[in-house]
């Protein structure tokens, strides 16, 4: 919505949290260009693929002594915000930006556990941030300096699309949406995959078969210009199986319906977590 301008990536960070998510943001960044020399992990229970990627690339991984980050990026459970906060209060500084990829927790409640740091960004990324083709949706809070948001920016926008939102409350539909959205595309590849055993194919074919089609039509999504209900219609053949098959999933109370009724739930429930 609001125009960014083009940033380069901060001097220093240091990353809260590397688990699914935060390790998934760590690659991306690292393969963007972030100097691992002045990156440090705080996590105390890292799994051994972040610890192997912190050693490999030189990123400083549960130092004894921390100081004020100039990026502080947060990317634990959303529960765990309160436990974390006297923990991270040595971390933040009135320099120091804090970038939030907490499911529901808004600036306020940001500002509220860390009232020294000088500005904040919420954010809400996806997973397939972890191959640069992520999709995030991000909104600042006012006062922050324009360098920091650009710097936000460019950060975020390692991992893929970054679109930025003026109204905060729009983030829980972007978590709803983008966020948990690729759980939606894997849940179709195993109920296809699924779908495909029931109509008599050896599983482990059924499987490969599913997961090549979700893939390969997010690849062609991705590489086409044509908008994906055109691309719908051009694989339904006036009365052929597609369109007996859209059929169903088109129905009232089909796909469409049971979409609606889970982003709203997502986005119910991300609201639920603010606090
Ligand atoms: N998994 C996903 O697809 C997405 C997750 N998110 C958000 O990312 C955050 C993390 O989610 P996941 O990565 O899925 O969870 P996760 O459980 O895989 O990772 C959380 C990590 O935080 C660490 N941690 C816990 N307390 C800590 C503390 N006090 N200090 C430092 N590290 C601490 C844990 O050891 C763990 O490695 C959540 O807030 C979630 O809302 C946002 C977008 C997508
Ligand atoms: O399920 C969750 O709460 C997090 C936020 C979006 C994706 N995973």
């Amino acid at each position: 919505m609001t125009d960014t301008p083009k940033g380069s990536l901060p001097a220093s960070l240091t990353l809260v949290g590397a688990g699914k998510m935060g390790g998934a943001l760590l690659r991306g960044w690292l393969d963007g260009g972030l100097d691992p020399a002045t990156t440090t992990v705080i996590d105390p229970q890292v799994g051994p693929e972040i610890s192997a990627l912190c050693s490999e690339r030189g990123v400083t991984l549960n130092p004894e002594r921390t100081s004020a980050a100039q990026t502080l990026v947060l990317a634990m459970k959303p529960q765990g915000l309160d436990d974390a906060a006297t923990t991270l209060a040595p971390l933040v500084g009135p320099g120091t930006l804090v970038v939030s990829i907490l499911a529901g927790k808004t600036l306020a409640n940001l500002a509220a556990r860390l009232p020294r740091a000088g500005a904040f960004v919420r954010t809400m990324p996806n997973l397939p941030a972890s191959i640069g083709r992520g999709a995030t949706g991000a909104v600042a809070s006012t006062g922050i300096k324009a360098e920091q948001r650009a710097q936000a920016d460019a950060l975020l926008a390692c991992s893929g699309l970054v679109e930025w939102l003026d109204d905060e409350a729009l983030i829980d539909a972007v978590t709803a949406v983008s966020g948990s959205g690729p759980a939606y595309a894997f849940l179709l590849a195993e109920a296809l995959a699924e779908a495909g055993t029931k109509a008599g194919l050896p599983p482990e074919m059924a499987a490969r078969l599913a997961r090549a089609t979700v893939a390969g039509a997010g690849a062609l999504l991705d590489a086409s210009p044509i908008e994906a209900g055109e691309l719908r219609r051009n694989v339904t053949s006036p009365g052929g199986t597609t369109a007996a098959a859209l059929g169903v999933l088109m129905r009232e109370g089909g796909l469409p319906d049971l979409l609606t009724e889970a982003v709203e739930a997502a986005r119910r429930r991300a609201g639920e977590l603010a606090g």
